[in-house]
């Protein structure tokens, strides 16, 4: 039986149904139990394999009722695999089967069974089955995030001492009609417990709340704090450092003004969370963990929607008890590459505060929501969603709203009727569409202009060159769901590099030519460069060939490409990269065929990097369907969350 089971496991993996990897896993598990009934090959291959598109278990309910949407396999597999799994229908079934295998341990049984709270490389607990350092990461996260949201700080402000500071800093509603003023409810919120979350969409005053968060702080401390600023990417943080700088610039006299102004340039400039963490390169370990904790009183991260599980335990171990910590992200973005969703699942049955919670917003604040005590999660008063956004474009921001909310009639009447060049949706696409775009009209035209002139002498001016160049490329991004194919990342990158040639613009001498857009798809600690990093190549004053790499605290810093091992060409990139970056003009490449990646979630991303202009490069029922696809990763987060720890 068990080795029919691994025979269709090998075949699968020679189709390219299930990954090599994910056959060694199954293979590596009767291994250790030979003995195993046959579910435990086929539960540990389709556990890997779903690992792999981002999930952090199988929940056996949805894998059992409706596996079509989990795996993108054809027809004849599914069907290959729904017979495979008649005779274990149902999760009990599972339970019931894979208790008897040395690899599993089933959390409900009795753990003092020294058989059963073994290491197994397999637990499944509630119905789900995870990967053991899936299911600890999970556990860690939930229960420490409520032991943060539930302690309160030692010192914290008196509500009615904090009110006028609040209104201070928060002078007016956000806006009037606005039912309620969610940035200064963050902020008191923030102030409160060891843990808070702020979110919303892009431009809603994240960072706006959180400068004004971390002024308070430093207004009322009576010792200096180690605040600390961080992003999961390099580009991330460079983005944060930016909206702080000019949200400290809106900032009222908080006590002596000059000493705010030193204290937040002395934030900068943000780390990655991997710098932060001190990783290790080819390692999984940190150099900091819970017995080599992080040195600081208060950490803000930025983008927290990036944030994998692995990433969010490690940080948590890392973090003084005593330390407070402040996530910053938009829940309905995609998540990270990597597995888990962890700042979608915390946020999850958000919005509800229970009666304490709005008595102190009351005081504090002078307005509160409407208690409620019925939440699922103990963290819901530790989580604030901005409404309003401040910064976007009424169109951009309308079209994000209808994909977010799953209505694809209204996105397509808000593409169609745009009266303004901000939206612009062209739906029989073609390469030279994206060639021209790319060419004429935009700031990559200049880019290839600039690149073609000899370089300025004086270094001075040559800094200034470099710079004018950066940012132009900087406000304009071509953006793929996928990275292979025709209207994938290679495919237009390819695309574009040959128009280039056949131009004559781009004189190509192998892999690096001038004007290369460089994305560094690797950290380099070395080099300090991170993983999503973007250079260009140009000449230097001496007509040498460098990278140069944009640097918010001084000129543009140049690297030899020879030095860039992990590398690709940049005139297009996917948009899970993107992420955490913004484009004056972003233009969304769909491919004509469907494909699972097409999700509501990955068009709302793109959508939301534009920050003037957006435009949609897909047929109508390519559109349609991405929107109606919406993504839900697998994960027992939420559930753990909720039920302290089972
Ligand atoms: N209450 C407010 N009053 C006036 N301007 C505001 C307010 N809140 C935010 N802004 C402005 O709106 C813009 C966007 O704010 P901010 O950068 O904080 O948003 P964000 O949510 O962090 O954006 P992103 O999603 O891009 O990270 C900034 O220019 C900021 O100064």
């Amino acid at each position: 039986m068990t080795s029919t089971m691994m025979d269709q496991l090998r075949t699968w993996t020679e189709e390219g149904w299930l990954r090599p990897l994910d056959l060694a896993f199954a293979q590596f598990l009767i291994r250790l139990d030979p003995q195993a009934p046959a579910l435990l090959p086929l539960a540990g291959a389709l556990l890997a394999r779903l690992e792999g598109e981002g999930h952090t278990c199988v929940a056996l309910d949805d894998l059992l009722s409706a596996p079509e949407r989990l795996l993108d396999w054809p027809a004849p597999e599914l069907a290959t695999l729904a017979t495979a799994l008649g005779d274990w229908p149902h999760a009990a079934a599972w339970t019931e089967t894979l208790a008897q295998s040395l690899c599993v341990q089933i959390t409900e049984r009795n753990t003092s069974d020294p058989a059963n709270s073994a290491e197994t490389p397999l637990v499944l607990s509630a119905a789900r089955l995870y990967l053991r350092r899936y299911w600890r990461d999970q556990q860690f996260i939930a229960e420490t995030l409520r032991q943060r949201a539930q302690q309160r700080v030692a010192d914290t402000v008196n509500p009615e001492v904090l009110r006028p500071w609040l209104e201070q800093l928060f002078p007016a509603p956000d806006e009037p009609g606005d039912e309620l003023p969610w940035q200064k409810i963050a902020c008191a919120l923030a102030l409160r417990s060891h843990f808070g979350i702020i979110t919303g969409g892009p431009g809603t005053g994240k960072t706006y709340t959180a400068a004004r968060f971390m002024a308070l702080l430093m207004a009322t401390s009576s010792t200096p704090l180690r605040i600390v600023l961080a992003a999961p990417t390099g580009k991330a943080a460079v983005r944060i450092d930016e909206s702080l700088l000019s949200a400290v610039n809106t900032l009222p006299q908080l006590g002596p003004r000059s000493d705010m102004a030193a204290a937040f340039a002395r934030l900068r400039p943000a780390r990655t969370l991997h710098s932060l963490l001190g990783a290790r390169p080819e390692s999984r370990r940190f150099h900091h963990h819970a017995a080599n904790p992080l040195e600081l009183d208060v950490l803000v991260v930025d983008e927290a929607s990036m944030i994998h599980q692995e990433m969010m335990a490690a940080l948590l171990r890392a973090l003084p008890p005593t330390a407070r910590l402040i996530l910053l992200g938009d829940q309905d973005q995609l998540a990270s590459v990597e597995a888990g969703a962890v700042l979608a699942e915390i946020c999850q049955g958000s919005g509800m505060y229970d009666a304490e919670t709005c008595h102190y917003l009351q005081a504090s604040c002078g307005a509160t929501p409407q208690p409620n005590d019925s939440s699922t999660s103990p963290l819901a008063s530790s989580i604030v969603r901005l409404q309003r956004s401040h910064r976007f474009n009424a169109e951009i921001g309308a079209l994000a709203d209808a994909v977010h909310g799953g209505h694809p009639e209204t996105a397509i009447r808000i593409l169609q009727s745009a009266q303004t060049s901000t939206l612009a949706w062209q739906s029989a696409p073609t390469i030279h569409q994206i060639l021209n775009l790319a060419g004429t009209e935009t700031a990559h035209g200049r880019v290839w202009q600039a690149a073609g002139q000899p370089p300025p002498k004086d270094p001075q001016q040559h800094g200034a060159w470099v710079k004018a160049i950066l940012k132009d490329y900087a406000d304009f991004r071509i953006l793929c769901a996928l990275r292979q194919g025709p209207w994938g990342v290679t495919g237009i990158n390819r695309a574009i590099e040959d128009h280039l040639q056949r131009q004559g613009i781009l004189q190509s001498h192998g892999l690096w030519y001038v004007g290369r857009p460089t994305l560094v798809t690797r950290n380099d600690p070395g080099l300090g460069l991170s993983n999503g990093d973007i250079g260009i190549a140009l000449p230097d004053p001496d007509r040498r060939m460098r990278v140069y790499f944009p640097n918010s605290d001084g000129p543009p810093r140049a690297i030899l490409p020879s030095r860039l091992n992990h590398s690709e060409s940049a005139w297009a990139m996917t948009v899970h990269k993107a992420q955490g970056s913004e484009f004056a003009h972003t233009v969304l490449v769909l491919p004509p065929e469907d494909s699972p990646v097409l999700s509501r979630e990955l068009l709302y991303t793109a959508i939301t990097r534009a920050r003037t202009c957006f435009t949609l490069i897909a047929p109508r029922a390519r559109l349609e369907n991405t929107i109606q696809r919406q993504t839900r990763r697998m994960s027992g987060l939420h559930a753990a969350l909720r039920n302290a720890r089972h």
